[in-house]
């Protein structure tokens, strides 16, 4: 990455671990991981931590003590303990945007807020009073009926999160109400979803932190039409749409009543903004009660985060060892490998968390960064991607280091379905590990018949390199308070990283120009007249669609 402009004084090459850890990589870079859980017994036990109901065993990791030392005083030398404060006392750490950054606060328990935050409560007390009022049937639609689905019609942070953790929590909906998500401004994701409901039982949440976004705005046009084509009066907007937002002067033009307005704050970011209102949906799938043990999982991450040393700091532990793959071993992508179906949308929350938040290319202060940032996240539920792109994982020509995620039980004990899972998990991090040499595949078809020649010359296809990194995370049970926790330290983690990498996590400026570009496109497109003020390609593109669409 060459980049005209490059202040030396931040980049993270100046700290003195920083060049430690290059030439601990090289003493290392040949050491099988199996052989230093020969040279320490105790390893399995010292590489593993447990802190807010989460176990974490990094012991599968390509990194030794020496290394771990280095890895914690680089943390030390890039201010980390400072910046987390700086976080926690709220500085105005997103610099870029002159914005606090206070996701940490609302999960704070109720009581524990300082004065300037205790609007935090006071949503709180209004989403208990919202939720309680339509699980009770207290709440109910324009022609008397009571509410059976939400329908949640957001996008990014405001659609990822809630989504993510709504299906997650499953196990824990509440009877005779059913959370849906729209997010994508193609009318198949809104037509598909309102195709099984009946308007009078539906209630439409509109979430949007700025109420600008075009696909969110869109999208809740389309559903009050929806709805008025049944219900015919304008005044039934009233009862089924409320909306969760900063910009409230927008959200009341939109139509929505002022008392349907859950305010949030210019200092949640939206992908760390599920437990501000943005939440609703989930509270009203799982009741206020799990929504809280959310909150109160991620304040127990939270309360580690600041207080536990580096060397037994999940967050802090996690995210240098990302660094280091990154940066001294040149992993470019994390694979997030939930054991759990219940998770099946949390790959893809971590794919916003980690990829907005780190996908950056300038210092804090301004300059180019010389190096890499964060990777490119990726995964699918176990045991699904065993039939799928593990082969790449085991065999592939690229480093990419796994988090394995695992509960100890199940909602659903059948028959062996758990043991059968958590075993392919376990079996996966270790295949990773110890791979399997050429000798040992030679061996393999001989023992199927193969000739000696043919079992060597086959035996290079059965190779695995091994010594590929894993950490494995453990939870009892995945449940509101262990699923907030396990939120809370990835969040963590993106942020250490951010810090050592001098970046800022918490703006999104990538984003803009295709939104810019959109808002000059979609005109044109719609319009008559060809078009010819973009570039060839853009214009032929324009030309198609016009072709079959005027
Ligand atoms: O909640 P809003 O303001 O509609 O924004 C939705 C999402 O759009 C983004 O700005 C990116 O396009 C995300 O950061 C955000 O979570």
């Amino acid at each position: 990455m060459t980049h005209p402009r490059y202040p030396k004084a931040t980049a993270p090459s100046t700290a003195p671990s920083w060049s430690a850890l290059t030439a601990h990589q090289q003493v290392i870079s040949n050491q099988p991981i199996a052989d230093l859980f020969t040279r320490d017994p105790n390893r399995a036990e010292t590489y593993s931590l447990n802190a807010a109901g989460i176990h974490l065993d990094f012991a599968k990791n390509r990194i030794d003590d020496a290394g771990m030392t280095l890895l914690c005083q680089l943390a030390k030398e890039r201010g980390l303990a400072e910046r987390i404060k700086a976080m926690y006392q709220g500085e105005a750490i997103n610099s870029t945007e002159k914005r606090q950054v206070l996701h940490v606060a609302l999960r704070s328990q109720l009581g524990d807020l300082p004065e300037h935050l205790r609007d935090v409560d006071a949503v709180i007390a209004q989403m208990t009073q919202f939720v309680t009022a339509v699980h009770t049937g207290q709440w109910r639609g324009f022609t008397g009926e009571t509410i059976t689905d939400v329908v949640n019609i957001g996008i990014g942070g405001s659609d990822l999160g809630p989504n993510m953790v709504t299906q997650a929590l499953t196990p824990f909906h509440k009877a005779g109400i059913r959370a849906h998500f729209v997010s994508n401004v193609d009318a198949s994701d809104l037509c598909e979803t309102l195709k099984a409901l009946n308007p009078a039982r539906t209630l439409f949440i509109v979430a949007s932190k700025t109420f600008t976004t075009t696909e969110t705005l869109t999208n809740a046009n389309s559903a009050r039409q929806w709805l008025l084509a049944t219900l015919a009066d304008e005044a039934a907007v009233a009862k089924h749409f409320v909306a969760v937002s900063v910009n409230l002067e927008k959200v009341k033009a939109f139509g929505i009543d002022a008392n349907n307005i859950f305010p949030m704050w210019d200092w949640v970011g939206g992908r760390y903004s599920l437990w501000s209102a943005i939440g609703l949906p989930i509270a009203l799938a799982c009741g206020m009660d799990h929504f809280n043990a959310l909150r109160a999982g991620a304040a127990a991450m939270d309360e580690h985060f600041a207080n536990a040393a580096f060397e037994q700091n999940l967050p802090v532990i996690m995210a240098m060892l990302g660094v280091w793959y990154i940066n001294f071993w040149g992993a470019e992508s994390q694979a997030i490998l939930a054991y759990d179906h219940y998770l099946n949308a949390f790959t893809k929350y971590i794919q916003q968390l980690d990829m907005e938040s780190n996908g950056k290319g300038a210092y804090l202060h301004g300059g180019y960064l010389e190096h890499h940032t964060g990777p490119v996240i990726w995964g699918e539920v176990g045991t699904n991607g065993q039939h799928s792109f593990h082969q790449l994982l085991h065999q592939g020509t690229r480093f990419v280091p796994a988090d394995f995620i695992v509960s100890l039980t199940s909602h659903n004990p059948l028959s062996e379905h758990h043991s059968q899972l958590f075993a392919n998990c376990l079996s996966q991090s270790r295949a990773l590990m110890l791979g399997k040499s050429e000798a040992q595949a030679a061996a393999e078809f001989s023992a199927m018949g193969y000739s000696a020649d043919e079992a060597k010359q086959l035996a290079h296809h059965k190779v695995m390199p091994g010594n590929r990194p894993s950490n494995t995370l453990v939870v009892e049970s995945l449940n509101p308070k262990t699923l907030g926790a396990l939120i809370a330290l990835y969040e963590h983690k993106v942020f250490v990283q951010s810090v050592i990498w001098g970046i800022n996590a918490f703006d999104q400026w990538g984003v803009e120009l295709g939104k810019q570009l959109c808002s000059e496109i979609h005109p044109a497109l719609v319009s008559s007249a060809a078009a010819e003020s973009f570039d060839p390609s853009t214009n032929a593109l324009m030309a198609l669609y016009k072709s079959v669409n005027q």
